[in-house]
């Protein structure tokens, strides 16, 4: 609970027509209706609570904090005398400055976590008492750290190609309005983004990117951004062992692409609004990085989903289909269901020790997580010792585990990936920022078994209370496919000299026709090397977002959305 501040400023003013006692504090805007006789409500607060930090709509009182004002503006002359004719009359007389009504720009809360505008319009009885609220309401605005200026990348061909209607429609009016200024950006091609932080884009002037489009294009974003510290500071990325330098710049989603299932895990919705208000009040949502090397050449970041085995193959399947846009994972769900190809390999894992949580736990990543302030915390600590004794680090680390084995799906799942079609995502119980990835490996089963597995992603059902299907939170792990025919073989293929899809393996004994490799997703893009290292970083990056914000009691008693 916040601590309530020192009032800053007390004025009776007006509230279309009504008499309101408004006060400002350094967290808190509040406005309470003046009434001879209390207001009752059955199922709403009587009372104010000013230490409470989110807008209560209530009949009798209003507040809302201060990081979540979006803006103030000075109403002009016409509509500020407008407001109240009785005020206006007797300043006309005076002589007195007419313009005194000011409007508050705040955020308000819709269902599903989804975020609105909203606007209340204060009428002063005269022209200086505006000018002392509006210009107290900007300094307390002003001692917030929000972004002042953006660079944001438009993929035109995310999604549904909306992007840049999104964009133009949704976010860029909302930008005006908070007095962002962008330099916008719409790719031409993959990677144009990528290529443009590494090397062109002049990155001390702005305060975050912002991508407007799908995982792949968060990707784009995040490899530019990560690539660029490391180079800086004399990080090599292809050294798997070394530990990464972090960004410093906040990453804003629009989502607009096909899952937007980075998005959806961080902020609750796939809402372009929602995600445009969490940029402009700045808000910090730390996230891990997993690197994937390949025989210690750097091969991709990931935050979200690394899968091999159904969701490799979904995605290759997809990537034909892209002229469909999102319908393509549906059909390519249900033809790689039926195909029910499993892989052959050997897992190997470094168990996360010591931390807290676990991934069949009840505790979901939430805003202001106490899982991941707890085991990043711990991370660092050990990251420091490591640092100053490399031995005692190793023993503490613990050992490798190893599972050899058929497997239907291996999945890394950095954060839940909840997303539309499976709210609750792959792995519900995962973590933002807590330094470590669930490690899911669904053996070899019927396709009966493997639909129940499925169809638990999209219900309350536990996905990991199956006797095939087993999940670890790792700190690293490695995956090597069991080798085909030889081990030459294999480097010839990684290296694209053969088509994977098109080769026959001897020793599967489903069918004489199943591929023995499957390929990796990798956040929604296609790896090519089958055999990788994944080691996860820490609080490598930050978002503009603040984890999914748990419904509160007001919220559900006393939003105007909701009810
Ligand atoms: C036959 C019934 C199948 C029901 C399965 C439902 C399970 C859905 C789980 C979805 C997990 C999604 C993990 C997210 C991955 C994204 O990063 C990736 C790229 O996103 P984008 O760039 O925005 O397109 N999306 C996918 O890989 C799609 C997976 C869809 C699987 C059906
Ligand atoms: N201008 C462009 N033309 C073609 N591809 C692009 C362009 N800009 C980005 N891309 C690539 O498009 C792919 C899909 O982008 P993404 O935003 O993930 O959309 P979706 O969610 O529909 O898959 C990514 O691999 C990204 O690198
Ligand atoms: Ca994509």
């Amino acid at each position: 609970m916040e601590r309530p501040s020192r009032l800053l400023l007390v004025s009776e003013l007006r509230v279309r027509n009504s008499a309101y006692d408004v006060s400002l504090s350094r967290s808190l805007l509040t406005w309470k209706r003046r009434t001879s006789s209390p207001v009752y409500h059955p199922f709403r607060p009587r009372f104010c609570v000013p230490s409470f930090p989110r807008r209560q709509a209530s009949g009798v009182c209003h507040s809302v904090s201060v990081s979540e004002i979006i803006s103030v503006r000075e109403e002009e002359e016409e509509n500020g005398c407008k407001d109240d004719g009785s005020w206006k009359k007797i300043n006309e007389r005076e002589g007195k400055d007419c313009r005194q009504a000011f409007t508050v720009l705040y955020v308000e809360r819709c269902q599903q976590h989804r975020w609105r505008c909203a606007e209340v319009s204060f009428t002063c009885p005269e022209g200086a008492l505006c000018q002392r609220w509006v210009t107290s309401i900007r300094e307390q605005l002003a001692a917030i750290s929000t972004p002042k200026q953006l660079l944001v990348y438009i993929n035109p061909y995310s999604g549904k190609k909306h992007g840049k209607h999104i964009y133009e429609q949704k976010v860029a009016p909302l930008f005006a309005l908070a007095g962002v200024t962008t330099h916008v950006i719409v790719t031409e091609h993959a990677n144009y983004a990528r290529d443009h932080l590494r090397t062109e884009a002049e990155l001390k002037k702005f305060d975050g990117v912002v991508c407007v489009g799908g995982d792949g294009m968060f990707s784009e974003i995040i490899h530019g951004l990560i690539w660029r510290s490391q180079i800086y500071g004399g990080v090599d990325p292809n050294c798997a062992d070394e530990s990464l330098l972090p960004s410093s710049l906040r990453i804003g989603i629009i989502p607009a692409g096909s899952t937007d299932c980075i998005c959806f895990a961080t902020v609750g919705s796939n809402d372009p609004v929602t995600s445009a208000l969490h940029i402009i009040v700045g808000d910090s949502q730390p996230m891990d990085v997993c690197s994937v090397h390949h025989n210690n050449t750097f091969l991709r970041y990931s935050v979200s989903l690394l899968g091999y085995g159904f969701y490799g193959d979904v995605l290759t399947d997809s990537e034909r289909k892209r002229w469909m846009g999102p319908a393509r994972y549906d059909l390519s769900g249900v033809k790689m269901f039926l195909t029910h190809h499993y892989y052959e390999g050997t897992v190997s894992y470094l168990p996360a020790r010591g931390i807290m949580g676990n991934p069949r736990d009840a505790n979901r990543c939430r805003s202001g997580c106490v899982v991941c302030q707890h085991n990043g915390r711990l991370i660092s600590e050990k990251a420091e010792r490591y640092q100053m004794d490399e031995e005692t680090d190793r023993e503490s680390e613990g050992e490798w585990k190893t599972i050899r084995g058929k497997f239907l799906a291996i999945n890394a799942a950095s954060m839940s990936c909840a997303c539309p079609r499976s709210p609750k995502g792959l792995s519900p119980a995962a973590h933002l920022a807590d330094g470590t990835t669930d490690l899911i490996l669904v053996r070899k089963c019927s396709r009966f078994d493997f639909l129940r597995h499925l169809l638990r992603h999209t219900s309350k059902d536990d996905q990991f209370d199956l006797n095939f299907v087993e999940v670890h939170r790792v700190r690293r792990f490695c995956f090597t496919p069991r080798p085909c025919q030889s081990d030459s073989d294999l480097d010839l293929r990684e290296n694209g000299k053969h088509q994977i899809f098109g080769q026959i393996c001897r020793n599967h004994p489903a069918c004489g026709c199943a591929p023995a490799y499957s390929s990796w997703n990798c956040d929604g893009e296609i790896l090519t090397h089958k055999a990788i290292d994944v080691r996860v970083h820490s609080n490598l990056i930050k978002l503009f977002a603040r984890g999914i914000e748990e419904p509160t009691v007001f919220d559900d008693l006393t939003n105007p959305c909701a009810i």
